[in-house]
């Protein structure tokens, strides 16, 4: 039998499928055509272009399948599954700048926004993007894991909404909440018998972009944290307790009787982009002296605004002077990321977080040699690369273990 990972990320999808030894089998990937303004139409296109290209004999044998969402994407659906209004991506503002007197969890500050807008009123489901792509391949809405609904203000440590959630009119089109891994239902007989899937495979509740990284990466150890090196840049701790600070944006997810502490900084990769193409970062990179500092002092945003290690939703990008030297620029950018990240794991060492004992690199930044020597420098504890670091890896993990993942 094999199992499928679908990773629905900041710049595209992925499908990963492996066998019953946790072998890959098969990979695939879907790109958005622009990334900045996806929409529902295109993870749909993309869901069914994914398992479109998988091969005959691997549909035919897929026993479960689970999906990873960007966190913090999310959307109103009504009664048939149908989107009412363009889903609120994870690194949209709008909901964020209303008049509310009392702050609400981000996501759930989306539900809100989304529900002032025209077509609400048809509104059924509120769901988060990986919640409503699984409810797609089931036909059933209504249930998320408790990963994608910790944004959205979900109590990890009751397991339950918070009465003060309940008692608002966006509670009715709340999900009910499972563990990462819980089976949602079987494949829906339409979709089964459209894509040759086996009528028998069952789809999986999943989890966040990130946290499907993080368990890509096979780390089971407290102490042992994933630093992944995507569009943005995101640390998680494993920890035997579980810290948070809404000033310096940590926050700890729930991963079984451990706690994956961490937050997201706005910085990474996508500052990059501005400036480099992948292949150029490659020849940059080889050209560094890590062990030399650049000179520079930089904190690379891609944008105003930072979430963590530091909330301050007006911080402006620090990236001048830039010297006529790409490789300098490069290194000095690099420079700065790690600063953040070092700053990081710091927040999480004084919040009481379990210390830090190893760093592993997961998402495209991970196999820039030049970069994993100047946050080994920073960090002060072995930094390593993930042999398997995709989310779509994770996925598939998610999807072959269910809820015996997580310890
Ligand atoms: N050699 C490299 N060094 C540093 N960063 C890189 C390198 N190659 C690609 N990247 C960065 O990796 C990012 C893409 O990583 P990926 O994990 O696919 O992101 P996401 O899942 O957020 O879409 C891009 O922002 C790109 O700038
Ligand atoms: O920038 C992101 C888009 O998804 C990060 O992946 C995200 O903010 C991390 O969130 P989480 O800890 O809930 O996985």
């Amino acid at each position: 039998m094999f199992y499928l990972g679908l990773d629905f990320g900041t710049s595209g999808a992925r499908a990963c499928v492996i066998d019953a030894a946790g072998q890959v089998v098969f990979e695939a990937r879907a790109g958005y055509v622009m990334p900045q303004q996806q929409d529902t139409a295109d993870w749909r296109a993309a869901l069914f272009d994914l398992l479109a290209q998988m091969p005959p004999a691997l549909r035919a044998a897929l026993a479960a399948i689970a999906v990873d969402g960007t966190s913090g994407t999310v959307l109103l659906a009504d009664d048939g599954l149908e989107p009412v209004a363009p889903a609120l991506l994870y690194n949209d503002m709008r909901a964020g700048a209303g008049a509310d007197a009392v702050p609400l969890p981000g996501s759930l500050a989306k539900g809100v926004w989304l529900m002032r807008q025209a077509g609400s009123a048809h509104a059924r489901y509120f769901l988060h993007q990986a919640d409503w792509l699984a409810a797609l391949l089931t036909g059933v809405g209504g249930l998320t894991d408790y990963h994608n609904a910790l944004k959205t203000g979900f109590d990890p440590h009751a397991l339950s909404w918070p009465a003060w959630i309940q008692a608002l009119p966006i509670a009715q089109l709340l999900p009910r909440v499972v563990a990462p891994g819980t089976q949602l239902g079987r494949i829906n007989r339409h979709t089964a018998r459209h894509f040759n899937l086996n009528p028998a495979c069952r789809v999986r509740a999943g989890t966040t972009d990130s946290i499907a990284a993080f368990v890509a990466t096979g780390v089971e150890q407290p102490g042992y944290a994933v630093t992944s090196l995507g569009t943005t840049l995101v640390l998680k701790l494993l920890s035997t307790t579980p810290v948070e600070s809404a000033e310096y944006g940590v926050y700890s997810h729930r991963f079984g009787n451990l706690w994956l502490a961490g937050g997201a900084s706005n910085s990474g990769g996508g500052v990059l982009r501005q400036f480099f193409t992948d292949a150029a970062l490659a020849g940059l990179s080889m050209k560094i002296h890590p062990d030399q500092p650049s000179g520079l002092d930089y904190y690379p945003l891609p944008c105003p605004g930072e979430r963590f290690p530091i909330h301050a939703p007006a911080l402006l990008p620090r990236l001048a002077p830039r010297p006529t030297d790409d490789v300098r620029f490069l290194h000095g950018l690099l420079e700065g990321m790690a600063r953040i990240e070092a700053q990081g794991y710091a927040r999480l060492a004084e919040l009481g977080a379990t210390p830090l004992r190893r760093v592993i690199s997961a998402g495209g930044g991970s196999k820039n040699e030049a970069w994993r020597r100047i946050r080994e420098n920073q960090l002060g504890v072995p930094v390593a690369t993930a042999q398997q670091g995709e989310a779509a890896f994770g996925a598939a993990r998610l999807a072959q273990a269910g809820v015996k993942l997580f310890p």
